[in-house]
């Protein structure tokens, strides 16, 4: 095993991955910088999802390193994995999925309380995140009371409140409307630069591409480009090869 440069909190090395013996990932390599927002883009199955879960230590690669500063992520035990991801990683899907029973200011809360914060502690962090994110008048309410736009939010919140090391959002604006898409989005990519966390966000999104500071294309499994924000205005257009 080759040990990352120094420079790259998160570095992979020709990753490979199949699901059911149908392929997902072919040969990805990749290193991101410390606070550098990245974001992932491709068609539909084209492999981000699969990158980002063998990234963030869910999915151990069936061939290939993932490191994280000077860690080997995919040779750790399970239990050391899950613990980085609790410690160091925040995750948003594009579908939120939020514990019904918890109110909205709970649930963003909930990092913390599970790390033994203060319950105080815990919800001046998270209304603080709530309120930036344009949802703190929901922060009684249950799940079930709001829209999939504003749980959507919440997992955002939930996501940021405990500081995370390396942000990895999924196709984060998913569900939400045009009108609010922008806001959230840079939203999140603000907060990530003042707070210097490191995002790698899957995405169609082409506004997302703009506001990264790389883009980095997959096509098929395979990685075929790397775009920086004025070329992914007209990504679509692009086809690169590395
Ligand atoms: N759990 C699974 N079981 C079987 N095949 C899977 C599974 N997850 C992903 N795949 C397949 O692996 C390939 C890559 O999927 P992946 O979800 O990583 O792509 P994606 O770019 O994130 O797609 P999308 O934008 O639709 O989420 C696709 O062909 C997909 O059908």
């Amino acid at each position: 095993m080759v040990a990352p440069p120094d420079n790259d909190v998160l570095w992979a090395r020709s990753l490979h991955h199949s699901h059911n013996g149908s392929p997902a990932l072919s040969g990805v390599s990749l290193g991101v910088r410390e606070g550098e927002i990245l974001a992932v883009s491709g068609a539909r199955g084209s492999g981000k999802t699969t990158l980002l879960r063998c990234l963030s230590g869910q999915l151990v690669p069936k061939e290939g390193e993932v490191w994280f500063n000077s860690t080997a992520v995919h040779t750790m035990p399970p239990m050391q994995r899950e613990r980085l991801r609790r410690d160091r990683f925040g995750w948003i899907d594009s579908d939120p999925v939020l514990v019904p029973e918890l109110n909205t200011w709970e649930n963003a809360a909930l990092p913390m309380l599970l790390r033994g914060s203060s319950r105080r502690a815990a919800k001046a962090a998270a209304m603080e995140w709530l309120e930036r994110l344009d949802i703190g008048m929901c922060a009684r309410k249950r799940p079930h009371a709001l829209l999939q736009s504003q749980r959507q939010r919440v997992a955002i919140a939930r996501a940021l409140v405990s500081t995370p090391s390396v942000l990895f959002a999924d196709e984060p604006t998913a569900p939400l409307y045009a009108a609010d898409r922008s806001q959230v989005l840079r939203t999140l990519t603000t907060a990530a630069r003042s707070h210097r966390i490191t995002v790698v966000l899957a995405t169609l999104d082409d506004e997302v591409a703009t506001l990264a500071d790389r883009t980095v294309v997959l096509v098929d499994g395979r990685r075929v480009g790397a775009l920086r924000p004025a070329e992914a205005e007209g990504q679509a257009a692009c086809s690169l090869s590395v």
